[in-house]
């Protein structure tokens, strides 16, 4: 699974000041303002290491997004919420309090797919302070804002480097909707409205739409071909045959548009239907 993230822009620079190109070495030469407004993107976490300081209903809800993303959890908590402790053989379970001591210890987490363990600034991927108290989240930021470049603390929107949105889900399809930090109920109720507008019929859709998708790029070489038939498979009729749970149709109409097109390749569906 993709999840969204809404990432803020380069975090040490102001709106409309020159950007310190030493500091950005990697950064296009050409790149002389910075733009301060947030950028939404689609990232994939499998495999990839994730921790979560804090076991209460927030990290609770960040832990079941990483890990439906596939991603490799550590948790860093005294205590778990009940579903936290279901979860705990799919985790890495670090039952301890993230204070100063364990920094002055240096003490590493651990993640059950290597041997030993690893330190987090060297591999961590992504963090998210969740705990309740704004100083451990504070400690967790200072101690971790130079080298975990995704990096999320629950109550300081102004310090963290990516937000978790409100994320509608309709099998492929998803929708994120995310106001900044401004309004979160706000982003809420939009994705509500979203989901009465969007339906369950997508996810059919889209699945189908993958398939024919790909025997289009392989079966039409002329792109400006492809992309009048991906308009025509864009098509509200074929959207409202799967709303009414008419698949028969909605397969019969994809024919329609793509057989003429690619008749030796194209693949009907006739098992999946
Ligand atoms: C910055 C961010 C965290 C981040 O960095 O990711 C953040 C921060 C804070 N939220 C707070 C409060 C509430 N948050 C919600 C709900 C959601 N909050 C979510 C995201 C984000 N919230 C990020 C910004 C995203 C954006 O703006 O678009 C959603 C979308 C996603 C999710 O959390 O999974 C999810 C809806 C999910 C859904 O249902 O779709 C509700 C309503 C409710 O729970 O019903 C309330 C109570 C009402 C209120 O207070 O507004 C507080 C104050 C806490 C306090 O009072 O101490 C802070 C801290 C602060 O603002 O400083
Ligand atoms: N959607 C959002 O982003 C929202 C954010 N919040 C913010 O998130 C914070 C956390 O909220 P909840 O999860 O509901 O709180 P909670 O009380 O359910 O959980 C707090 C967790 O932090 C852990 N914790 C405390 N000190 C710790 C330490 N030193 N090291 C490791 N873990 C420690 C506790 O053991 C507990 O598991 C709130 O204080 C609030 O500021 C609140 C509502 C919505």
């Amino acid at each position: 699974m993709i999840t969204f993230f809404s990432v803020r822009p380069w975090r040490n620079v102001r709106k409309n000041k020159i950007i310190n190109l030493g500091k950005l070495s990697s950064c296009s030469a050409y790149l002389k303002e910075v733009i301060t407004v947030n950028t939404s993107l689609v990232v994939k976490l499998t495999g990839r290491k994730c921790v979560v300081v804090g076991g209460g209903q927030i990290a609770e809800r960040r832990v079941e997004t990483l890990l439906r993303a596939g991603a490799c959890v550590s948790v860093v908590s005294p205590a778990l919420t009940s579903r936290l402790q279901e979860w705990k053989d799919r985790l890495c379970y670090y039952p301890k309090t993230f204070d100063e001591a364990m920094l002055e210890k240096g003490e590493p987490f651990y993640t059950t797919d290597v041997g030993g363990g690893f330190k987090l600034e060297q591999e961590i991927f992504l963090l998210v302070a969740a705990t309740d108290s704004r100083a451990v989240n504070n400690l967790v930021y200072e101690r971790f804002k130079d080298s975990v470049p995704l990096l999320n603390v629950i109550d300081r929107p102004e310090q963290s480097s990516f937000y978790f949105p409100a994320v509608l889900e309709r099998g492929l399809l998803q929708m994120a909707v995310t106001t900044s930090g401004a309004s979160p109920v706000i982003a809420k109720k939009i994705r509500r409205q979203l989901a009465e507008q969007y339906g369950k019929e997508y996810e059919q859709y889209l699945q189908r739409m993958k398939e024919v998708r790909n025997e289009v790029l392989t079966g039409v070489s002329d792109p400006q071909k492809r992309k009048v038939l991906f308009e025509k498979l864009a098509s509200e009729m074929i959207l409202d045959y799967y709303k009414r749970g008419d698949t028969e149709a909605a397969e019969q109409l994809i024919q329609e548009i793509v057989t003429p097109h690619v008749p030796d390749n194209f693949v009907t569906n006739d098992k999946k239907y």
